[in-house]
């Protein structure tokens, strides 16, 4: 069964139709890339992937349940990860502490949560030392790996990122890419917004707006 399933949906910015009755499965275990012009939809069709909004109509399906139904705050902290292009890392926190808070949210009762978060961490190349600096002291593709690690966080099935290589060096992008493929291995679905065609040809699947 897909993990989602885009049904028709279509949505508009007031005259602009930006996405018009699009269907699209996406699966667990795969890696999906979603390319086209600057202004072509992929952002916005990130953002009814994540239910930061809502299609004006059509029909949007989480393991084959309408996501209508399940409240949003649940599926955003729960069942999806989001990576920004900014990170949206709150800043004043360390990466350690911006990785506890995702787990806080989603309600996880682990017992040692920090951790588990250093474990994260550490798996996408944080030094212990890294983790306990505040977000700001560290470089771009640092930052990108703990907005990664804050996202596995609630261990979500679907993992959303925009442009998650979009500054980094060709060596930090290999390496980002490399996490993103282990993260479809493990079995989650993994949805990369890109410009990169070297992204793209990472991925298994590409979906062109
Ligand atoms: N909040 C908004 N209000 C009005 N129009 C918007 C808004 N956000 C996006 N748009 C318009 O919708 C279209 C799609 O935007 P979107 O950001 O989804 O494209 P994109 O494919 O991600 O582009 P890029 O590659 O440049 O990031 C564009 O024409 C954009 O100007």
């Amino acid at each position: 069964m897909s993990v989602l399933r885009l049904d028709n949906v279509s949505y508009s910015y007031g005259e602009n139709v930006v996405l018009n009755q699009l269907s699209l499965d996406f699966e667990k275990g795969k890696m999906y890339a979603v390319v086209g012009k600057s202004g072509a939809g992929k952002t916005t069709l990130l953002s009814l992937l994540a239910c930061l909004a809502r299609p004006d109509s059509g029909e949007m399906y989480y393991l084959g349940q309408d996501v209508k139904k399940i409240d949003t705050y649940k599926y955003r902290s729960k069942y999806v990860g989001v990576i920004f292009q900014s990170y949206n890392l709150l800043t004043k926190l360390t990466a350690l502490e911006n990785v506890v808070l995702s787990m806080d949210i989603a309600e996880m009762k682990k017992v040692d949560k920090s951790a588990e978060a250093m474990r994260l961490l550490r798996s996408v190349g944080i030094s212990e030392q890294e983790a306990n600096r505040r977000v700001l002291q560290l470089s771009g593709g640092q930052q990108q790996r703990v907005a990664i690690a804050r996202a596995l966080a609630y261990n979500p099935d679907v993992i959303l990122a925009d442009e998650p290589t979009g500054n980094l060096d060709g060596q930090t992008e290999k390496e980002i890419l490399g996490i993103m493929r282990r993260l479809a291995d493990e079995g989650r679905c993994v949805i990369l917004v890109t410009h990169s065609p070297a992204v793209s040809k990472a991925t298994d699947i590409v979906i062109k707006l």
